[in-house]
């Protein structure tokens, strides 16, 4: 991490909240336009992977989307943005870990088994859709995930790979749903049949190169895919961005109000406020196209029998709710773009 020390002391940082956002890749303009729309000001310094919040008591920490499960995981930050598919590979990652200990009869000590590990979801961000799938050759003849049992694999989600394919081993050697009691699929004594190879980036391109006879990566378009000659024939995980918060954060009533404004920018970014008239008898059938989040606010008119409707829709569902609006007698139909939001 290039931290310059005489512009950011350890001190600087005492008594401010730390937040992990994405350093790079996918989710990095997402995350910093939600970190605009909830007023975090900041300066990020060339180079710097530290920056203060000037309106806050918040610190910025920019991390590899990857390590951030284990930055809050472990208490050392405590809030982060990341995607649900890296805290998912981070549990599996610890649970693979504990298995060896217990395995090789290392004993936890008693501070580690005091310290709470692991992130807790606070809320989805609604971008970073995509998802963890077996690919494999297009024109190749596996079919199912089971068809490469035994074969190697390309991935850069190593543990969440490996407790895939140890759950179609079992379930090949008839030993189906057994999950041992660890929360993830594992083979007990025995060793994992399938070859997991790590990989660090264009994992597509390994099985035309030979390295790989399936690869498990992500997918959002699936142009990628295409593009390299292979195809999905099973989904491991379904993704999108989330806000994760450390079990024990330094300063729980901050992440609460950065939480809230988050989940204000969202709302805003997700609905838009469409108000309308429409005569009073025709108000339940109005009601049902547009229900509100919470419900529709009413006011009366001056016109004897009318209301106007002031309500919250879905953007996505907002042009097929004009056209039933007008079906059912709506009139004068507005709909507003909303800047921000809290507590709806
Ligand atoms: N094609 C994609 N579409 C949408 N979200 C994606 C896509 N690829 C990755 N993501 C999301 O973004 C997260 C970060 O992936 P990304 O590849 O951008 O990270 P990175 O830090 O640049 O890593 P790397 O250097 O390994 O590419 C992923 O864990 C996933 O949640
Ligand atoms: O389905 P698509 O929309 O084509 O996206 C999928 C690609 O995006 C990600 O890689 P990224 O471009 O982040 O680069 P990487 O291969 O270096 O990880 C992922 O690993 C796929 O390669």
């Amino acid at each position: 991490m290039a931290v310059a020390a005489e512009l950011i002391s350890l001190q600087s940082l005492e008594g401010r909240l730390l937040f992990a956002v994405p350093k790079k890749g996918r989710l990095l303009s997402a995350s910093l336009n939600l970190l605009e729309g909830a007023d975090i000001q900041f300066r990020r310094e060339n180079r710097l992977d530290i920056a203060l919040v000037k309106n806050l008591p918040i610190a910025l920490v920019f991390l590899p989307a990857a390590d951030i499960p284990t930055f809050v995981g472990e208490g050392r930050v405590d809030l982060g943005i990341t995607g649900f598919d890296q805290v998912q590979e981070h549990d599996a990652g610890v649970r693979a870990l504990a298995r060896a200990r217990r395995n090789s009869g290392e004993e936890l000590s008693p501070e580690e088994s005091a310290k709470p590990q692991g992130c807790e979801t606070v809320m989805e961000l609604g971008f970073g859709a995509c998802r963890l799938q077996v690919q494999v050759p297009a024109k190749g003849g596996y079919a199912e995930g089971k068809d490469l049992i035994g074969k190697n694999i390309g991935t850069s989600f190593v543990h969440l790979a490996e407790e895939y394919f140890a759950r179609l081993e079992l379930e090949k050697d008839g030993l189906e749903g057994v999950s041992n009691g660890d929360g993830g699929y594992h083979l007990g004594a025995r060793k994992l049949r399938t070859k997991i190879i790590e990989l660090s980036g264009s994992v597509e391109a390994a099985c035309a190169l030979g390295v790989a006879d399936g690869i498990v990566d992500l997918v959002e378009s699936g142009e990628t895919m295409k593009a390299a000659g292979l195809k999905a024939i099973d989904t491991v995980v379904d993704s999108s961005a989330i806000l994760i918060k450390s079990k024990a954060p330094s300063n729980p009533a901050m992440v609460d109000l950065i939480a809230a404004r988050i989940g204000g920018v969202i709302t805003a970014q997700r609905y838009v406020l469409c108000q309308y008239n429409i005569p009073r008898t025709r108000l339940a059938d109005a009601s049902k196209i547009t229900p509100g989040k919470r419900a529709p606010t009413i006011t009366s008119l001056d016109e004897e029998g009318w209301v106007a409707v002031s309500v919250m829709v879905e953007k996505k569902r907002i042009a097929p709710a004009m056209d039933e609006l007008m079906l059912v007698g709506a009139t004068d139909i507005l709909v507003l773009d909303i800047h921000n939001t809290r507590g709806s």
